[in-house]
């Protein structure tokens, strides 16, 4: 009826649920959040979009982050099997967009108040003027510590790598166990060492590799030191599980790691108190201090067949009540600007904490290579940590894998 009122013919043509704005079909989703902690709260706010739209039925599937990225790039590619949305990591959005996966959103209904998010986090949904995915939730790092074992040992947060040395090792004296877990296995924990001294992986406004620089060669000496040293406890595999159960457990006191991390740390019986577990900035090296961003967007598939209700949960997805919500259960960052304001948000000790961390982070370079960039440094990160090559020759390795990998940089 609303149809015909309009008028125009090609109106008509609209299928009555169209006319009447009524969503239906199914929606596919991959989402990436750890299974166990996360995913619980991210699978029920789904199912109130079903309450809202009833004839949509979205498909929850839950894949874990190290599988996604190229289940993703499979499916696409062959054109079979990709989700209609995908949780898509603040890397890989560049690179499915470059490859022409995911919808451009400039203009639907998925990216509402398109001026309401951070501008860090926006910044990962852009490529090429055009907004490929709506940012979910922003993070960076930090240190986690226990404040019982912090008391016991008569330390303070250590602001420096130098204190961290210090801190440590009392600990150690004190309790036994090394009071510092590096997580070994995954180079994004090496981010914050690196810009300590100064340094990063490539600079994208000169389009030159400098993870190979001096400061890249002296940040690998530092993280070396500190397991050489005692002070740090590291793996070379299992390294979230490993860190994760040790910091749980009260096997250390210390460990970096981002909100992402907070559901499941609660859990563990050191934080049965929550009001055990402080956060505090992760520490400054001898030239600067810094903590990498990070975090995850929601985009949807360009082969989606059911792109309007795709469009309809993202947005859904990434509302301020949704976001509020998550915040408030699982502790996770807000990417839009009023959120912060809602009652959940403002109170959240966490995010408080984050915040102002977030705001200065170190951004990364949006371009489709950038999530490359960690497979060839953790590769060398992790022989430089158990003695299998030299900070120099690590550096050197991982910057001559890079030049390989961004062509014609310096
Ligand atoms: C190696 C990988 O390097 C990069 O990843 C960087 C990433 O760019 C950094 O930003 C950082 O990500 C933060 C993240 O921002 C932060 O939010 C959190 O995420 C939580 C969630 O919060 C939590 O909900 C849950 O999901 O769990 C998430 C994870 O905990 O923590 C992340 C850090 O873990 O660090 C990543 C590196 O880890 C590449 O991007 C690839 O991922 C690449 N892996 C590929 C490698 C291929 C073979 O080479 C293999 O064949 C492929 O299949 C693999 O995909």
């Amino acid at each position: 009826l609303a149809a015909t009122a309009c008028g125009s013919d090609d109106d008509k043509s609209n299928d009555a649920s169209k006319s009447s704005g009524e969503l239906s079909g199914t929606v596919t989703w991959w989402d990436t959040s750890t299974a166990g902690s996360e995913d619980k709260v991210f699978k029920k706010i789904a199912e109130g979009f079903e309450k809202k739209h009833p004839k949509v039925d979205v498909k929850y599937v839950n894949v874990p982050f190290g599988e996604a990225q190229n289940k993703f790039k499979n499916a696409a590619q062959s054109g079979s099997g990709a989700p209609d949305v995908i949780r898509s990591e603040v890397a890989w959005t560049p690179e499915f967009a470059d490859l022409g996966y995911l919808a451009p959103l400039d203009g639907t209904p998925a990216l509402q108040k398109a001026d309401d998010f951070l501008k860090q986090a926006a910044a990962s949904t852009k490529y090429k003027d055009k907004t490929y995915a709506v940012p979910q939730v922003i993070d960076s790092m930090g240190i986690f510590y226990n404040k019982k074992i912090f008391k016991a040992a008569g330390v303070e947060v250590p602001k420096t790598v130098a204190e961290l040395k210090t801190v440590s090792k009392k600990i150690k004296d004190k309790t036994g166990n090394p009071g510092f877990y590096l997580r070994g296995d995954d180079a994004y924990w090496f981010l914050s060492f690196l810009y300590g001294e100064g340094g990063d992986m490539v600079d994208a406004s000169s389009q030159s590799v400098t993870i190979d620089n001096p400061a890249g060669v002296k940040a690998m000496k530092v993280v070396k030191d500190l397991v050489d040293s005692g002070a740090a406890k590291t793996d070379a595999t299992d390294g979230w599980e490993n860190m994760q159960s040790s910091f749980k457990d009260g096997k250390v006191a210390m460990m970096i790691n981002g909100p992402w991390a907070v559901a499941d740390t609660y859990a563990g019986k050191e934080f049965k108190d929550k009001t055990n577990l402080g956060v505090a900035p992760v520490p400054a090296g001898s030239v600067a201090q810094g903590a990498p961003q990070g975090g995850h967007n929601l985009a949807v598939y360009a082969g989606s067949k059911n792109l309007d209700a795709s469009y309809a949960f993202v947005d859904y997805m990434t509302s301020v009540k949704t976001q509020a919500q998550v915040t408030k259960e699982l502790n996770l960052l807000p990417t839009r600007t009023s959120a912060y304001a809602q009652e959940s948000v403002v109170d959240n000790e966490i995010v408080g904490f984050f915040k102002p961390v977030v705001e200065s982070a170190v951004e990364r370079p949006w371009i489709p290579e950038t999530g490359s960039l960690f497979a060839p440094l953790v590769t060398e990160y992790t022989k430089v940590l158990t003695g299998q090559t030299t900070p120099e020759k690590a550096a050197k390795t991982t910057g001559d894998s890079y030049r390989k990998l961004l062509k014609g940089w310096k």
